[in-house]
Formats: structure tokens, sequence, C-alpha cells
């Protein structure tokens, strides 16, 4: 410290030398400074201010020093081999926020002392806010701001006030002393920086270890109120380091051990406390070791103590899988090699500054990240690669991490391929503007490079990739410079994914599967990480979909349901009753997390609560808005998976099918409007299907929860060939003719099946045929026929009925004046021995459809059924003597939620959930 002309708290060590002889009782060992003549013999735990201070071992500790050796001269303790090094040593770091408060002090003495070690060596930030309070000193001094003199007023009470509280008698005085007299050559010498407008960078370094000093000696006295064995130390005596980059330095790990040795020689408690941060140069000049420099300290001390284990005590649980505030269900990990520790940080994951781990990571110390707040969380052990770890897959990947605000250069052209040098001339311009690259990928075609680089760097490293390769260009041997911006990183960090097949399957999979297109890929030989490069929009949602792939181990589907009327709600209790079963058995989480009616809606990011989803609707509800509806399923919250289940009838909710699929939102419907609307509408929609990894599933609009839309498909995709299908396709027509018997009326048999539940919304959809023509025309197409709704004829049941009404309770009421005519046509048909049945069918030789009434034998298959049953026969080049027949119930809430339901869990299983 010989350049300052402000006296640090401790004079240089070496000047003040010790004899070592027996206390008067024979059971301690006292010093006393030759120089000062002054005897350190104190009560045990006290610390000295203004001398090198510290206990020498108690009797009984594994190093004593007995009378005997007491004896020994000043020289041999001086190179001594006191320092006692390994196991024995546990060394803590506690950060500014577990600083921050006296409470907060005397808990961090607490869990020191709590350590059962038998050596203790406590690193410690300054008091939170402190470092920058310093720092700002500095700075205000130099822009010659005279408020700096109010700011140091402002340090001095803090800490003022903090011992106050936390210390009392003999050590608040020295504590108090010491920081008047600190405070106050502090105040000379920001007067001569204020002066100078000036502060060299010794300067300010001196100042802002202050906040270490008065912690760390605030810490040491509180420890010894317990009357343990404890040593302040100044770490500018030990730690020596030099420069080796801006705002960089290296430790100079000899002569620290030395001067660690020598210190330790001369007062070698059990317990030290030391201050993070700062350090000194080879020439005693103080410096800081920079950025996270408390746990840099910590993990240097740890490296010269030999230490068995490194805690940096902190504010987290631990360190997470991925950033929490992106992805709610990060989870902490419970180990991390120092590899994979050193990939996070890089990317942005606030773990540990990379060269922290270099210390321990030579001498294989492990660090235990953990929380002062939460004692109880075990924390995450960062050592060497756990022997033990799962062997599995999905183990392989520890975390990820992702950095925005990037842009990709592609640099492409048939001139690059084979010619030496040209990925040397890209960097080296790239190296000129100064550019940070932040990931390469060039295909072996060597036909282009691409690499990214921060947004703000690219156009610059755009300009000189144009002029450096101006004539290239020209020549047409490079065809593009080409810059992509808005882009993203994500990466995948894991050593064990080196040489374990099929980790980055499952990672394009998830990213697949979430429709999300990566622009470009990178992944090292040394395989601790594969880095994907997407557009930054996608990102938190590829990040969402990699993580829960790979941590939840769950398919989890976030689902929007709009129209919770009598399928939406039945479909909403169904899933009420099974969420758990799924859960539990299959590894699904189901979220509905909005629903919404015509006018209103209610959205939660942590999900609807479905045992009292009607009470939320009321409680949380919004007027409805189906744009922000489906804004907020797609956006506000952690699920990879999006699902809408449009519920209603509506045209115009099926409309949107397209856009939802386009962005990545996965549709089922029971809704037969798309699938029955215009044909070039629903071509475009399946053709988009086809093309994506985004599914769309309507098996409820063709007899309801009846296995047909599966059955055709299974039929054509294993290449049978469809001749025709013809059946009972309505619940309610079924319903209808086979009720409408003995003396009852047309009408009231169609009001029961309303009230049932079969019929439409609309119930002269049904009676006009055109819910008949539509399954007509789901099916015909599903089997390649290209009609539209128009091409099929449709025999209506209620013709004059519909064009006279314009509501359908009107309908409703209209109806019983028809009743005389349906009497008399039933009568008809059962005179001949037959029955009334309306069907559709399906001609796929012929290209054709149509939907009729017609008289059936009473024997026949179709004038079998019962309630709504519907029954569908397959005639196909397979099944051509004996048509395949689906029958069932066709219409209903249960089964056609229940169809629905089916349909979520086959899209669960198409995201990967286990059958
Ligand atoms: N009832 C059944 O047995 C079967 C019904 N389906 C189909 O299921 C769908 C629903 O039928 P139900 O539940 O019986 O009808 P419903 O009338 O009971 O329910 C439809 C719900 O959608 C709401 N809705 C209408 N337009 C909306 C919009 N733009 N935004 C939000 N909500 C809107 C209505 O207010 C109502 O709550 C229909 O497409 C129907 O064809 C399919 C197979 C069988
Ligand atoms: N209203 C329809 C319901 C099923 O699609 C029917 O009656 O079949
Ligand atoms: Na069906």
């Amino acid at each position: 410290m010989r350049s300052l002309a402000v006296a640090s708290p401790v004079p240089p060590a070496a000047a003040h030398r010790r004899r070592l002889r027996p206390s008067a009782s024979g059971r301690e060992v006292v010093s006393q400074c030759l120089k000062c003549e002054i005897n350190q013999d104190r009560p045990k735990g006290a610390l000295r201010i203004g001398h090198s201070q510290g206990n020498l071992p108690r009797h009984g500790s594994k190093n004593l020093l007995t009378p005997a050796a007491a004896a020994i001269s000043v020289e041999q303790v001086e190179v001594s081999t006191y320092l006692p090094k390994g196991d024995m040593w546990s060394v803590h770091k506690f950060g500014g926020t577990c600083m921050g408060t006296p409470q907060r002090i005397q808990n961090v003495a607490d869990v020191v002392l709590g350590d059962s070690s038998e050596r203790k060596l406590i690193i410690v930030s300054a008091m939170s806010k402190v470092t920058d309070m310093m720092y700002s000193l500095v700075h205000k001094a130099q822009s010659r701001d005279d408020s700096y003199t109010e700011e140091l007023d402002k340090v001095f009470e803090k800490h003022m006030a903090a011992a106050k509280d936390l210390l009392d008698g003999e050590n608040l005085a020295r504590f108090l002393s010491q920081l008047h007299s600190d405070i106050s050559n502090l105040r000379a010498m920001l007067r001569a920086i204020y002066i100078a407008g000036h502060a060299t960078e010794s300067f300010s370094e001196f100042v802002v270890g202050h906040g270490e000093l008065w912690s760390s000696q605030m810490l040491s006295y509180a420890v010894q109120k317990s009357g343990a064995s404890c040593s302040w130390m100044d770490t500018r005596e030990v730690l020596v380091v030099k420069p080796s980059g801006p705002d960089m330095v290296d430790p100079d790990y000899v002569e620290s051990e030395k001067r660690l040795e020598k210190w330790f020689s001369r007062q070698p408690a059990e317990i030290i406390v030391a201050t993070g941060f700062i350090a000194s140069t080879a020439e005693n000049i103080p410096t800081t070791l920079k950025r996270d420099g408390s746990d840099f300290s910590a993990a240097i001390i740890g490296s010269l103590v030999r230490a068995r284990q490194v805690t940096i005590w902190t504010d987290v649980d631990g360190v997470f899988s991925a950033d929490p505030r992106k992805v709610s269900e990060a989870v902490i990990l419970s180990t991390l090699s120092y590899q994979e520790a050193w990939e996070m940080s890089y990317f942005g994951a606030n773990v540990l500054h990379p060269r922290t781990i270099i210390p321990v990571m030579k001498d294989n110390i492990p660090i235990v990240i953990r929380n002062m707040f939460n004692l109880s969380a075990p924390g995450t052990v960062i050592c060497k690669q756990p022997a033990n770890e799962d062997a599995d897959l999905d183990a392989c990947v520890k975390s990820f991490a992702t950095i925005d605000k990037l842009a990709l250069v592609n640099v492409e052209g048939t001139g690059m391929a084979g010619v030496p040098g040209t990925s040397s001339a890209i960097f080296s311009a790239v190296k000129e503007v100064g550019a940070n690259v932040i990931m390469i990928s060039q295909a072996s075609s060597e036909h282009s490079i691409c690499f990214a680089v921060p947004e703000k760097e690219v156009a610059a490293v755009s300009a000189a990739l144009h002029v450096r390769f101006r004539e290239a260009l020209a020549a047409g041997r490079l065809s593009k410079v080409e810059v992509i911006h808005d882009c993203s990183i994500l990466a995948a960090v894991g050593l064990r994914m080196a040489s374990t097949p099929g980790v980055s399957a499952i990672l394009f999979d998830a990213l697949a599967k979430a429709n999300i297109n990566v622009r470009a890929i990178a992944q090292g030989c040394s395989e601790y990480n594969i880095t994907v490069v997407l557009k930054q929009e996608d990102c938190v949602r590829a990040l969402r979909a990699a993580h829960s792939r790979f941590f939840l181990s769950k398919t989890t589907l976030a689902i929007g349901v709009i129209g919770p009327g009598l399928i939406g709600a039945t479909l909403l209790n169904q899933l009420r009753d099974q969420v758990a079963v799924l859960k539990e058995n299959m590894n699904i989480d189901v979220r509905v997390i909005g629903i919404t009616g015509v006018f209103w809606g209610v959205s939660l990011c942590r999900g609807v609560d479905l045992t009292r989803w009607k009470e939320e609707m009321q409680k949380e509800a919004k007027p409805a808005d189906l744009a922000n509806f489906v804004r907020h399923l797609s956006e506000d919250h952690v699920f990879p998976n999006k699902v809408l289940v449009d519920c209603t009838a509506d045209t115009n909710v099926a409309s949107h099918y397209y856009d939802w699929l386009k962005k990545g939102i996965h549709v089922i419907t029971p809704n037969k409007k798309a699938n029955s609307g215009p044909l070039d509408r629903y071509l475009k929609l399946r053709t988009l299907q086809r093309a994506s990894y985004t599914h769309y599933f309507y098996e409820a609009t063709v007899g309801a929860g009846l296995p047909i839309i599966s059955t055709l498909r299974g039929l054509l995709e294993t290449g049978d060939k469809i001749l025709r299908i013809e059946g009972i396709f309505s619940g309610t027509l079924s319903y209808i003719f086979n009720n409408f018997e003995g003396t009852r009326s047309f009408s009231d048999v169609v009001a029961e099946a309303k009230e049932a539940g079969y019929t439409e919304p609309d119930p002269r959809d049904d009676l006009s045929g055109t819910d008949v023509a539509r399954k007509v025309i789901i099916l015909a197409r599903e089997s390649g026929l290209r009609l539209e709704l128009s091409d099929i004829p449709v025999g209506s049941l209620v013709l004059e009925a519909l064009k006279s009404c314009s509501s359908p309770n009107e309908f409703m009421q209209k109806l019983p004046s028809f009743d005389q005519d349906w009497a008399r046509q039933r009568h008809e048909a059962e005179a001949a021995g037959e029955v009334l049945r309306y069907v559709g069918v399906v001609d796929v030789l012929n290209g054709k459809g149509r939907v009729e009434l017609q008289r059936y034998k009473r024997d026949h298959p179709f004038a079998q059924l019962s309630g709504s049953d519907n029954i569908i026969a397959f005639t196909t080049s397979r099944y051509k003597e004996q048509p395949l027949i689906v029958r069932g119930p066709g219409a209903g809430a249960e089964v056609t939620a229940g169809g629905v339901f089916c349909d979520i869990l086959r899209l669960a299983s198409y995201l990967g959930a286990p059958s």
C-alpha cells in the first residue's frame, strides 16, 4: 500500500514480527509484537485493529502449538508449515445481500458457527449497495461534484448504524474508531481526487475496497461474540494478482500461497473472516478482483488452502435449469460439472463467473451454491462430473440458456468451397471492427459460413465484409453477404450430451413440435452445448418447449376452450375429473388456461381451477375478445404446447383455424364449419396441417365420440380404397325416427332430442338435413373427393317450416303444424313393413354424395338402432363383401365431449406423451 498517502487499516505485516511464548497457564500460546512490544495475549476471539490480528490455535486443536513448540524462532514461524491444507478447511463466501443488514450479518455469523468443519475461511462482500456507493463517491469526486461528502456521510452512517445494532462494548468501540479513521482518510483522499479532477485506478480501487473491509470486520466481531477463535484478514496482505487484460486479473498463486502461510503463521485461528473482492499487486498496491470479485476471492483462497469445499451463499436456492423469469417450471439442479457451470455462465446464466471456476477446478474442490435465506435448500454442487449421474437421455441436458439481440451473418457463394483462407479473411474482417463472434457454423459443403454477432455490431461487420469481398462479390465467386436480423440463441448445456446418441434429436423434435424454425446450428466437438439460432420472437417459446421436454418429463398442454356451452362445459368437467390421473399415469400435464364464451372470458396464466371453473369465470371474467384470448394463449404463460378447443358451432371462429395453426397453436374441434365450408379454405387448412407439426383434430365432427374419422384415416393410410360410405349420421334424426312411434307426435320427439342435447345449437340444422350433409362432405373430402357442400343434394324434413321461421324458437313452435303430415308418412311406411331413416351416402367411386329420407325393411341393420345411435358402413377394397360397420350413440354431451377429449390425448401422444 506504499504508493498511497492514506494508510491502510492494517500496517504491512512484515513490519510487525512476533515472538511466541506460552501463556502463564501453559494452555494457550500468546504472541508479542516484536516491534511494538505489545503483548497480544487477549481474551479468546478478540480482534485488534491496527495490528495484524488473530488468535493462535487453542490447546486441543489439531495444529496446537505446545509450549515446547512455542519456543521456536520467529523466522521458523514465518516460513512455517503451520498453514494446514486440505479437507479440514471449508471456505464460505457471503454476498452483499447476505450481509445487507445487521440481522443478516448475525445470521451469517450463525451459519459460520454452525459449520462443524475444523477450520473455516469466510470471505465476505460489502454490505449490499455499498460498493456502488463507493464507486459513486469516486465518480462524484473526480467530476468535481461536491455532493460526494454527503454520500460519504451516508456510507459512514450506514456502517455506524449497522455496527451499533450488531455489536456492543469494546468491539463496537474498536470498530467505530476504525470506521472513523477510515472515513477521515477517505475524506482526505476524495478531496485530493476532487482537486485533481481525476482518480488513478489504484486510488479508486483503494476507495471501493473499503466496503469489504468494514463488512468483514463487523462479521468477525460478530463471530467472536460467541467466543469462537476468529481472526480477521485483510486479503490485500495475502492475495497477489497481476493484470491480465482490461478489467481482468490473474492470481499469482505461488506468491499468494507464501503470503497466506506467513499470515497464518502469525494468526492461525480456526475461523478466519476475510475481505472479498480486494487484493494487491506484487508491489503491494491495492487493487480489486473486478466483477464478481468476491466469488473469485473465495475460489482462490479455497484453492490456496485446498479446501474441502467452497460454499457461495446467495439469495437463490441454487442454479436453475433455465432462467426462472422465462420458464416458471425451471428446477434447481442438484449437481453441475465445472464445464457445465462454465458453459452456462457464458450464456448469461447467473451462476458463477467462469474465472471463479478455474482456481477450484484444478484441485477438484466442489463449489456449492446455497441460499442464505432458505437454509433448508441443499443448493447446487458444482464439481467434477459426478460419476453416479442418471444415465438416461433426458438427464444429459442440464440447462438451457438464451442470448437475445443477435444477428446472423451469412456469407455464401460457390467460390468458397475448397478455397483456403476464406474463413480467415471473413473473421479477420470481423476482428478489424472489433465485433464479438458468438457462434459459427459452416456446413461441410463449404458453400456458406454463417456466424452470429450482437445486433449492435452487425452493421459494421456487414460493411467490413462487403469491402473485404467487393471483388469476389462482383466476380460472382461470392453470391451474398446477408444479414438476418432479430435472432436469438438457444443453448442446451450438458456434459453428458457428449457421446450420448439421441440428445439432439430430442431437442430438435421438441422445437419442431413447437413449430419453431431453426436458422443455424452449432455444436463443438466437446459437445458441452448444442446451440441453435432462431428468430428472437420464437426464443422464449423455444426455451420453454425444450425445457419442458427435458425437465418436466411431462407433455404439457395449455388449452383454451372457446364456447363453454353443452359440449364445452361437459369437456371441462371431464377434464376436471381426469387431469390428476393423466398426470400420474401418463405424465401429461393438461392445463386449461382460458375459457371464452360470446360475452365473457377468463384467462389465467396459472391455469383455471377446473373444480370451480364457472366461479372463476364469474370472478375473473373479462369481456370476450377472441383475438386477445388467443394472444394470451400463445404468449402469456410458460407452456410450450398450446391448443384451442373450439366448442362453438360458429363459422367465424372456424375461419381462424388457419391463422392459429400458422401461429403454432393446435386446434381441436367438434365444430363442422371449417371442414364443410368452402373447399379452397378447407384444402388450404389441410395443406398447412400436413406441412407443419401443428395438429388439427376433429374426430367429433362425425359420429360424435365414435371413431369415424380415425377409422377412415386408418383405412386410407394403410392403402385401402374407399368405395362407399353410407349410414345414419345424425344422432338427432336417429333418435327422432327410433322414437317416433305409437301415438307420439313428431314435434314432441324433436323437442325430446333437443332436450337430450343431441341437436345442433340451432335444431333447424338437423331437421334441414344440413348437419348430415356437412358430415357427408367431411367424409367425402377425407376420402379425397373435392366437393362443395352445395354439391350434396339434401332432402329437407321441414322445408316449409324453415322457410317461414326466423329463429330456432319460432321453428320449434311451428313444428307441430307438420305433425299430421309426418304421422301420415310414418303410417305409410309401417303399412309396407318399413321404417323411416335419414341417411347420408358418400359414393366415392362416382365422386358424389347425397342426403335423403329413405324407407328400410324392418330387418335392415339401419332399422335396428335405438337412442341416438349412428351407424356408418365403410365399403372398401378390403371390406367389400361385408362392410366395416361402426355403430353407437352419435350425439349427446358426454359422448361428444369424450370424443374431443380423445383428440386432446391423441395430440398429447403426438407431442411425445407415453402410450
Ligand atoms: N351436441 C352434440 O351432440 C354434438 C355437438 N357437436 C358440435 O359441438 C359444438 C357445440 O355444440 P353444443 O355444445 O351442443 O352447442 P351449445 O350451443 O350448447 O354451445 C355452444 C357455445 O358456444 C358459444 N359460442 C357461440 N359462438 C361463440 C363465439 N364466437 N365465441 C365464443 N363462444 C361462442 C355459445 O354461447 C355456447 O355457449 C357444435 O359445433 C356442434 O355441432 C358435435 C357433435 C355432437
Ligand atoms: N346434432 C348432431 C350432433 C352431432 O354431430 C346430431 O344430431 O348428430
Ligand atoms: Na367421431
